[in-house]
């Protein structure tokens, strides 16, 4: 359809050169107009009128009105105000006998007129800012002086870009230029895509210019086009949301990726095929040689603090393993505030969950975090629900690490927020090689810190170095395992990238005796199932946007200090915001340590400090409402479409809360709708509080934040299924190990059975010989008896090169009853 608007604009571009030099378009007044008559335009009163200022004479001046909307700028000389009763000398003459006749001759007929708009024009201007009234009837259909111009006059570029050659009309016709295109061009220009018009295009003053008076500039994109009569303000604001939707279908398709051609597998060089144990081997020479080509970062180069240089008697814990390269620290210590009760006491009270292996328990667990997180654990495929940490057990848990001075006072200084137990219940218990390197943790990315804590029974704990899977089983690279005995009371540290570099396992052992571990972890990024991610998403948000918002006001033109200076003030200011809002629960903590950290280091500590801080504090007051609920699963689509809403009600420029208080924003109804779980008014709070005046957080930046989530939360599903997957691979491969074993027996009872067949053979072989040998010894006695047929009673190898018993069961049989029957002639003779 488009195309054929195209080529038919051309064409008419092109015939228009051919015509006559004289031509006159259908619809236009032929040269001779005006008609002849009295002089054109009319003699009317003598303008400026006397006593007129110079200065006004040429009103309007030329120059003016570039604006059609504004109104001209009142003017101290214009002509008093028309007396009712008195003839204005200006005024038009009531009926102006040189105006277009009403039933003027050269006028188009109204049907073939070529200026009216199309009847269906997705253009045109449904606007509440359209343009002020064509300009009374009274008005002459040229500008005069003393008529305030209106937009239609004076004509603009007249005759038009592009006219026929030859002199055009003296006048244009009235009305000209006619709003919509060239005489007789499509409409939209040809060049326009009915659905994409260019910037310019309708033309501008189909909206209203950005000062355009009276109403303010509306908020959002799209305002003052389409708008709609709606039911509630707030479908207004969901439906301005769908207008700025992308269109679904314009996405491009990701294309699909090239298939990655096989890489052959290496060959010996006889060329030969190698053994899996072979291309393992020299996969994990590879991996090791890559580990050995990048090290890690150095504590010089990149600060980490140990947990041994923090202990109180640093001189107790025993080096384990010191890996600069890898970044990677493991010590030990005996710690005497373990107790043989503490183990009673968790063995007790511990709602144990079992671990099933492919065949059997494997051990006991239990998943305690931080009050306030609802991060599962997943232990293979098993997935298991967090439970809070209980009282009784983080007053064990501060006594036990009581050594490492643990205050939470900065970064370094933080208690873990979750622990994993294990009960061992004797020697067949065992966790198999792994490494702590979960999601949660971020221990395949940043320094992690485990501490691991044993009560009860010693066992073996081994360590070695990560290798590629063998056959698909984690095991350490070839020579690199150390094991560390674990008894009662010893507390062993996992720090820096050790979670990424190494594994670890206990193995199986020969104790009846029970063990109990405790492994403290630290979660830096909650799951997408946790109410604490939530409050992680904002924190970061809102630190990204303060430090955003104090590099780009103050950087650029202010020293290192005034910057500091300012971005406290800025921090004050958000503080009194905060304060002055919710001041109570949650954000009274937020309020309060932010302050805490801003006062006490640089914004990059602060910040640090706040991301922090959200993760580990538990929420007491603000979240307890949404503890009673049972865990609640966060719709983030939903979540984010309410946020978005909310930003757009308060974006209006009104400050926060605007919208909500306004009633732009029915924040009721929005929670009961959207909302199974409080989840958007916590948001609405947050969003409160951080303020668009303070924080330029645009509409995009929130949606991205949100769209992070989503993606997340599907990167999290997806680890799980992985994880689930890698748990069936897993138990496959164990059955498939016993299955290999299983095989290897057979396989050597089978040689058995065939070495004492070969035997058995060779002794039936040398009885063969005999019989053969006596056999012939009696033919010769005897020449009755018939010969042996060639090659009787030897033994014959088959095709697989295993010897074919039943021939020689065969031979025997047949030589046994040569032996049992007599023979015809030897009967014949003996009755003889
Ligand atoms: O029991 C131990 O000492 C180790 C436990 C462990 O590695 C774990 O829970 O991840
Ligand atoms: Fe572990």
């Amino acid at each position: 359809m488009q195309h054929y608007a195209v080529v038919r604009y051309r064409s008419r571009s092109r015939g228009r050169a051919e015509y006559p030099p004289n031509y006159v378009p259908p619809g236009y007044p032929p040269p001779s107009y005006p008609p002849a008559g009295p002089s054109y335009p009319p003699p009317g009163p003598a303008y400026p009128p006397p006593g007129y200022p110079p200065e006004r004479a040429a009103y309007p001046p030329p120059q003016y009105a570039p604006d059609p909307y504004a109104m001209p700028p009142p003017d101290p000389y214009a002509p008093p105000p028309r007396d009712p009763y008195a003839r204005d000398p200006y005024a038009p003459p009531p009926r102006d006998p040189y105006a277009p006749p009403p039933h003027d001759p050269y006028a188009p007929p109204p049907v073939h007129d070529p200026y009216a708009p199309p009847p269906h024009d997705p253009y045109a201007p449904r606007d509440p800012y359209a343009p002020p009234p064509r300009p009374p009837a009274h008005y002459p259909a040229y500008p005069q002086p003393g008529y305030p111009a209106y937009p239609e006059y004076p004509p603009a570029h007249y005759p038009p870009p592009g006219y026929p050659p030859g002199a055009p009309p003296a006048q244009p016709p009235p009305y000209y230029p006619p709003p919509h295109g060239p005489p007789h061009g499509p409409h939209p220009p040809p060049h326009v895509h009915p659905h994409h018009p260019p910037p310019h295009y309708p033309p501008p003053h189909h909206h209203p210019p950005p000062h355009y008076p009276a109403f303010g500039p509306p908020p959002m994109p799209g305002y003052g086009a389409l708008r709609q009569k709606s039911r509630s303000p707030n479908r207004r604001v969901i439906r301005r949301m769908t207008l700025k939707r992308p269109d679904r279908k314009a996405k491009a398709k990701p294309k699909p990726k090239a298939k990655q051609e096989k890489k052959a597998p290496p060959v010996k060089a006889d060329g030969s095929e190698m053994s899996p144990r072979e291309l393992s081997n020299i996969k994990e020479a590879e991996a090791k040689a890559k580990r050995e080509a990048n090290p890690e970062a150095t504590r010089e180069a990149k600060p980490l603090q140990l947990l041994v240089d923090r202990a109180s008697n640093p001189k107790s814990w025993i080096p384990c393993i010191e890996d600069v390269s890898l970044r990677a620290w493991m010590y030990m210590s005996q710690e005497k505030h373990v107790t043989h009760n503490d183990f009673e006491e968790i063995k007790e009270k511990v709602d144990w969950v079992e671990i099933h292996g492919a065949a059997a328990v494997t051990r006991k667990t239990m998943w305690f975090v931080k009050e306030g997180c609802r991060c599962p654990y997943s232990y293979g495929k098993q997935q298991v629900s967090a439970v809070t940490f209980p009282d009784w057990f983080l007053e064990m848990a501060k006594r036990w690490l009581g050594c490492l001075n643990l205050n939470d006072q900065d970064k370094d200084s933080m208690f873990p927020n979750c622990v994993n137990l294990n009960l061992y219940e004797h020697g067949d218990h065992q966790v198999a090689w792994h490494s702590d390197d979960e999601p949660l943790f971020r221990g395949k990315f940043q320094d992690t810190r485990i501490i691991s804590v044993t009560l009860g029974a010693m066992r073996k704990f081994q360590v070695g170095l990560k290798a590629p899977r063998r056959g698909g089983i984690l095991k350490p690279e070839k020579g690199s395992m150390a094991t560390f005995n674990l008894g009662h009371g010893q507390i062993c540290t996992m720090e820096g990238l050790f979670q990424k570099h190494y594994l670890h396992q206990i193995a199986k052992g020969t104790t009846r005796q029970p063990r109990i571990n405790a492994t403290f972890r630290t979660i830096v990024e909650h799951a997408a199932s946790c109410v604490l991610r939530i409050l992680w998403c904002f924190s970061a948000w809102a630190v990204r946007s303060f430090k955003e918002f104090s590099e780009r006001r103050f950087v650029r033109e202010l020293k290192q200090d005034q910057k500091h200076q300012r971005a406290h003030a800025v921090v004050e200011l958000t503080l009194a915001q905060w304060e002055k809002g919710q001041s109570k629960g949650l954000m009274a903590t937020v309020v309060k340590d932010w302050r805490k950290y801003t006062e006490a280091g640089t914004l990059e500590d602060a910040a640090f400090n706040l991301l922090q801080m959200c993760q580990r504090e538990a929420p007491p007051v603000a979240l307890a409402a949404l503890f009673a609920r049972p865990a609640p699963k966060i719709d983030f689509t939903k979540l984010r479409f309410g946020i978005a809403q909310y930003r757009m009600a308060t974006s209006r420029g009104c400050g926060p809360g605007h919208g909500a208080r306004s009633g732009v924003f029915d924040q009721q109804r929005v929670s009961a709708e959207l909302d199974p779980c409080s989840w958007i008014r916590l948001s609405v709070k947050v969003f409160d509080s951080i303020g668009p005046d303070v924080f330029s957080i645009s509409d995009g930046e929130a949606m991205a934040v949100w769209q992070l989530c989503v993606i997340e939360s599907k990167k999290d599903q997806a680890f799980a299924q992985l994880t689930e997957t890698n748990a069936i691979a897993f138990q496959l491969q164990e059955a498939c190990q016993i299955y290999t074993q299983e095989n290897e027996t057979l396989q050597e009872r089978l040689k058995q059975a065939m070495e004492t067949l070969q035997r058995e053979l060779q002794t039936k072989e040398e009885l063969a010989k005999e019989l053969r040998d006596a056999y012939s010894k009696q033919a010769r006695q005897t020449p009755l008896l018939p010969e042996l047929p060639l090659g009787y009673g030897l033994v014959k190898a088959n095709n697989r090169g295993l010897y074919n018993a039943k021939a020689v069961e065969d031979v025997a049989a047949s030589v046994a009853s040569v032996q049992r029957s007599p023979r015809p002639d030897a009967v014949a003779s003996n009755r003889r």
